[in-house]
């Protein structure tokens, strides 16, 4: 990738999106910082740029909120720099799906999909026009799983996955990779600020190593990047089963089982 393209970053404040960020600075890229916490910001801005000599802008915005989004998709349509898009951004939600109250539901649903859909939407066109650059976004095997008792925010990201394979196979022809990273449990503030306890879970990853595995996939042009998942085969057999029903599943007469016995 071209060093002189500037990457976007959501969430980059703590966790992952700062790992991203440092990790882009390393490799020569300047940043935009995307989150709401603009002294954290600032701090990993000064940090990065003192560390590795890149330009690093801050753009406080809070993407459940109308006029911070428009702000932020505004930026990724106008500014012609603006080469790779890590949608990072999200939140976690606690509890079964009896308990969740109107305004959590709205909140996550906001952050995890229309704010994430609306920012990769926002410089598709451009990055499509171009003939080249990247979007990122940021699911979790959560939304492989709703036995995994997360019923809402696995949706979330079910729609995360869903949402950046098609538009990987629409943009992908355009010149546009478009990447699905998948992490399990990874060490960072997301646990905490929904309530849970990191030290419950049985197997957590480091952020460092997710976040570098993520660019191995990254940098090898994958659609769908799912670092704790260490027999890849699994997941080509999940995905093959899935393209197998496309042709068995467009039929125009109802299946056998479903046909109401003649006289009834
Ligand atoms: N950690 C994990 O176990 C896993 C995480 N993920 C996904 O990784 C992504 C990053 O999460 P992670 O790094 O773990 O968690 P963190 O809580 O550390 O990071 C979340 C980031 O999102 C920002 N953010 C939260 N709410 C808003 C908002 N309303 N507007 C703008 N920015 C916001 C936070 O910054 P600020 O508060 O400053 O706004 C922060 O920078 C999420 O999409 C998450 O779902 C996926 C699977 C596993
Ligand atoms: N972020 C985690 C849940 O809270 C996950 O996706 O595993």
């Amino acid at each position: 990738m071209n060093p002189s393209t500037t990457i976007l970053i959501t969430g980059a404040s703590s966790g992952i999106g700062a790992t991203y960020a440092e990790r882009f600075a390393r490799r020569g890229h300047d940043l935009v910082l995307v989150a709401r916490d603009k002294e954290r910001l600032d701090a990993l801005a000064e940090r990065l740029r003192a560390d590795s000599g890149v330009a690093v802008e801050v753009l406080q915005a809070d993407l459940t909120q109308a006029a911070d989004l428009a702000a932020v998709e505004q930026r990724l349509r106008d500014d012609a720099r603006i080469g790779v898009l890590i949608n990072n951004a999200g939140m976690a939600q606690t509890g079964a799906f009896v308990q969740q109250g109107a305004e959590a539901i709205e909140r996550v649903i906001a952050l995890n999909t229309t704010a994430l859909t609306r920012l990769a939407a926002a410089v598709a066109p451009r990055l499509a026009q171009a003939g080249t650059g990247a979007i990122v976004n940021i699911g979790s095997v959560v939304g492989l799983a709703p036995e995994l008792g997360m019923t809402l925010y696995g949706a979330t990201k079910a729609f995360v996955l869903f949402l950046s394979q098609g538009m990987s196979l629409e943009l992908s022809p355009r010149g546009v990779y478009v990447q699905a990273v998948l992490p399990a449990a990874t060490r960072t503030e997301i646990w905490e600020r929904a309530g849970m306890d990191i030290n419950q879970l049985p197997e957590v990853m480091e952020v460092g190593e997710l976040v570098d595995a993520a660019l191995v996939g990254f940098d090898r042009r994958e659609a769908v990047t799912i670092p704790p998942l260490h027999v890849a085969d699994r997941w080509d057999a999940l995905d093959g089963a899935r393209q197998g029903l496309i042709s068995d599943i467009r039929q125009a007469n109802a299946a056998e089982r479903y046909r109401q016995p003649i006289g009834q």
